[in-house]
């Protein structure tokens, strides 16, 4: 029998905190599953998802601001348990009749929480707890019904409770790391308050997406856009599961793939898990139509619409094709409530999102609901090599983007050798997993050097390594010096026309990951 994995769920309303995403993504990691939601969802649209409890997120706003976001008030009728962190815990405050006012303490960092009450959202935890705080303002008077289960310094109510009707406020937030035993707390809301089951296990959601995708697929035709990277070979091998030689992938070589990066995506996926794959060696093409562009985004766009033709080109010999396979991931479909507007374009991110209208194509995405680590989590659960499942990610226009100026063939492939360098260092020291991206990128300045007492005018490397989280912000990582001397010596000494290698050291923003 399947088991429900969606049959146990918490539903979360963003009032535009900066990490409501890693409250869903605590709760998701104790097997439950949640969905994150605008804060103004309407109430017959809450009705009908049915949740087992309410999380009321963290927010930029106060909640006696003339236009500050306020939720349903009949949400609190309904019956159901609310944990408002936060923000969340202030709206459900002033909501419920009690007063929330500008504090001249403001918290912001490391709290001692002093627990008054264990018997539920504590239970497990006595006297002092570290918990992370950042707000501005404080409950002054509690709505009637509640007591305070925890105080600080600060905050005389840190955390308050109304038993009767299962409604929980903290002021700190449980769902980042710097509150070493939040994810116990929102476990403790989850399970112990809102009487939730552990269901939302990858095995269960192999089983549901499996029986999904063949229902809806049928005796059609799926096509893949595979990359080699992280969430499209999980789509492909979780795809081809469900229907087998029904999907067929697509693998372009567009010329601007590392060392040896071909080869070992067309072995894994013919010889490994017997895929159909359409290899399609366009290297010459992309580059021809890249030769004397410099500037980064008329690259961008020359790559994407290149791999949209291409794409177009090999779905027409397949003949009838009723669905392209995408890996689309949650964050890209959560509707986040955003408290800085439309963004302005950094850069153009390729995808071959163009392709589903000019062919009249549907759309298969069957990780959507997933975030990055679930979907290795799938990837692991598939039986995938750590190899695939643990890759850094890799952009579309692939070197192209780390390959400054105009690209030459030469200059790509000095790129080549040096980032392969890079990784098998990155590999050798242990680090390669822990980093988000470590790369080569190839600067068109050529500098004076000396080897073997001649004269050199070579180009420049520049190493980049980032910690991220998702890819939006980033840290350059303090790579041993030892490493970095290491992995610029062997360039230098390894591939011919470098003379000169630096290191990065910017973050995001203002900087961004790759170079162009
Ligand atoms: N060389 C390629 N051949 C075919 N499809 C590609 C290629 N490069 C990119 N794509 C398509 O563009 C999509 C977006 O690429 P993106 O790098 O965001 O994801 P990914 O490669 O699947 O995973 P990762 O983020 O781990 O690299 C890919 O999922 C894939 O469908
Ligand atoms: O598939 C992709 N197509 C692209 O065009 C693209 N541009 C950047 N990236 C990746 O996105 C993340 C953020 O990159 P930036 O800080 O350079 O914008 C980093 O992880 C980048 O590697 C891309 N991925
Ligand atoms: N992090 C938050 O949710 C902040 C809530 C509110 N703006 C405060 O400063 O208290
Ligand atoms: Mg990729």
């Amino acid at each position: 029998m399947t088991t429900d994995i969606h049959s146990q769920k918490i539903l979360i309303l963003d009032f535009g905190s900066q990490v409501t995403q890693l409250i869903a993504r605590r709760i998701r990691e104790q097997s439950v599953y949640c969905e994150i939601h605008p804060f103004n969802m309407p109430l017959e649209k809450i009705k009908s998802f049915d949740p087992q409890g309410i999380v009321l997120s963290g927010g930029p706003c106060s909640v006696y601001d003339a236009d500050a976001p306020l939720s349903d008030q009949r949400i609190f009728e309904l019956g159901v348990p609310v944990l408002g962190i936060c923000y969340g815990m202030q709206l459900m405050t002033q909501q419920l009749g009690g007063r929330v006012e500008r504090s001249d303490k403001r918290e912001y960092g490391r709290s001692q929480l002093q627990i008054d009450d264990n018997s539920d959202l504590f239970s497990g935890f006595s006297g002092h707890e570290e918990v992370w705080m950042s707000h501005g303002d404080r409950i002054e008077e509690m709505p009637k019904g509640f007591g305070t289960i925890a105080h600080t310094d600060h905050s005389p109510v840190a955390a308050m409770k109304d038993g009767q009707r299962r409604f929980f406020g903290v002021q700190f937030h449980p769902e980042v790391v710097h509150t070493p035993r939040g994810d116990e707390m929102l476990g403790n809301f989850i399970f112990t308050v809102c009487g939730c089951k552990p269901t939302w296990t990858m095995a269960g959601f192999i089983e549901t997406e499996i029986a999904s995708i063949k229902e809806k697929v049928g005796t059609g035709k799926v096509i893949c856009a595979l990359s080699g990277g992280v969430d499209s070979s999980v789509v492909a091998v979780l795809i081809h599961k469900a229907i087998g030689d029904q999907l067929h992938c697509i693998f372009v070589n567009n010329g601007l793939l590392r060392k040896g990066e071909a080869e070992k995506v067309v072995n894994l996926f013919t010889k490994h898990f017997k895929i159909n794959l359409d290899y399609v060696d366009a290297s010459a093409r992309f580059l021809e139509k890249l030769a004397g562009v410099s500037d980064p985004e008329k690259k961008r766009k020359i790559i994407g619409n290149e791999f949209i033709y291409l794409f177009e080109e090999e779905a027409v010999k397949l003949g009838q094709v009723d669905y392209l396979a995408q890996g689309t991931l949650y964050p890209d479909v959560i509707e986040s409530v955003s408290t800085k507007g439309p963004s302005a374009v950094i850069k153009s991110h390729h995808n071959v999102g163009g392709l589903p209208e000019r062919m009249n194509l549907k759309l298969l995405e069957p990780v959507r609901e997933l975030f990055k680590d679930e979907v290795r989590l799938l990837g692991k659960e598939l039986g995938m090599p750590d190899e695939v499942v643990h890759r850094q990610p890799f952009p579309g226009p692939g070197l192209a983007i780390r390959c400054i100026g105009e690209l030459t063939a030469e200059k790509l492939e000095i790129l080549r050798e040096a980032d392969a360098i890079v990784l098998e260092e990155i590999r050798k020291a242990g680090l390669y997993r822990e980093i988000w991206q470590s790369f080569a990128v190839l600067l068109p300045v050529r500098t004076v050097g000396v080897m073997g007492d001649a004269r050199t005018y070579d180009f420049t490397v520049a190493l980049r390594a980032v910690n991220s989280l998702d890819g939006m912000t980033a840290d350059w990582v303090k790579l041993p010096y030892e490493l970095l001397g290491t992995i610029s010596s062997r360039i230098i000494n390894e591939v011919k026309g470098v003379n000169r290698v630096v290191y990065d050291i910017s973050q995001k923003p203002p900087a961004t990951i790759e170079w162009e």
